[in-house]
């Protein structure tokens, strides 16, 4: 089976590694084009252009930053649309419903079929095909990419209508980012107040609230370091695009509200590239320490 692979940041990387690492021909695109040629080592093909790889190949996978380049991907020049009729096109960027909807419809009226599929698990998942995949729009189209799911993750969903799987996306990491800024708060409170916050991480470990991102980033967050597996600027802009479907709906978040604003402080304090645990610093900044 041979997919196109358009976007090779830090998870599409990752992923289009492990589809040519189980056999699938892979051909890439990636708008910074010097990102291609780590993948060129492991087998894959360079597309010039969008357009050159959904025309090479029957499947395209997209893994783009946010719903402008996941829009500028498909409708600029070059783009998916121009070869899409009788084309596959996979976005699992996390965007909003909208820009979902607005995408598979294009490529719908092109001929072309369309599905997404957002993910939930970051770096390690990703390379080790452990995502959990949140597919919706195509059914058909999602049977015959099984294969590479299968590959890609460790479960799939397929949740209906396009925007369902976006909308879940949304949901899962309005929550994730309002836990970390409650942890974030919870290790400064320890530390302040004269407790050994390594011994919280043992406390909080043994009990009900448990988790796989206390574990994994607790002890990398005591120590300052953020390099990045989710950077922080997609975290604010998942919380972004959570707090506008909140508003679709008529649903007071103020918990998520509070947990934007200090994501967006710290991209003000210039952390955006960093990984989101890094929203740890903004209590460190001096109105907060006096
Ligand atoms: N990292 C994570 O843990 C997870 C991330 N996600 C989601 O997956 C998506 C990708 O995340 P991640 O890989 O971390 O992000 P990165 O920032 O590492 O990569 C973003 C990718 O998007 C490309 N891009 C950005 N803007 C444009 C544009 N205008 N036109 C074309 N290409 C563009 C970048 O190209 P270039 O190299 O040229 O900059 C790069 O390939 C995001 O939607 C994120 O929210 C979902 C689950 C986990
Ligand atoms: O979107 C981020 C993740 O960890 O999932």
């Amino acid at each position: 089976m041979e997919f196109g692979f358009l976007g090779l940041g830090i998870m599409g990387k990752a992923m289009a590694i492990n589809l040519l690492r189980h056999g699938f021909k892979v051909t890439i695109w990636n708008r910074t084009l010097s990102k291609c040629d780590e993948l060129v080592q492991h087998g894959a093909s360079v597309g010039e252009t969008p357009a050159t790889v959904v025309k090479k190949c029957k499947y395209t996978i997209a893994m783009l930053s946010d719903p402008s380049a996941a829009l500028s991907v498909v409708f600029d020049k070059d783009g998916v649309l121009e070869h899409i009729n009788g084309k596959c096109y996979i976005d699992m960027s996390t965007v909003d419903a909208d820009t979902s909807s607005k995408i598979s419809e294009t490529i719908k009226a092109k001929g072309g079929y369309f599905l997404e599929a957002p993910v939930s698990g970051s770096k390690k998942p990703a390379e080790d095909g452990q995502l959990i995949i949140l597919a919706a729009g195509d059914k058909a189209l999602y049977d015959e990419v099984l294969p590479a799911f299968d590959v890609l993750g460790k479960k799939s969903f397929f949740l209906g209508e396009v925007g369902n799987g976006a909308k879940m996306k949304l949901v899962v990491n309005m929550i994730m980012g309002s836990m970390m800024n409650a942890f974030s708060e919870g290790l400064t409170l320890a530390e302040r107040s004269g407790l050994n916050p390594g011994t919280l991480l043992d406390v909080l470990d043994l009990g009900a609230i448990s988790n796989g991102m206390f574990k994994l980033k607790g002890p990398t967050m005591l120590q300052n370091s953020y390099s990045p597996a989710f950077p922080l600027k997609h975290q604010q802009k998942d919380m972004r695009l959570a707090l506008a479907l909140g508003d679709e709906n008529a649903v007071s978040m103020p918990v998520a509200a509070a947990a934007n604003e200090a994501f967006k402080k710290a991209r003000s304090m210039g952390l955006g590239d960093l990984d989101f645990s890094a929203v740890h610093e903004t209590l460190k900044a001096p109105d907060h320490s006096s």
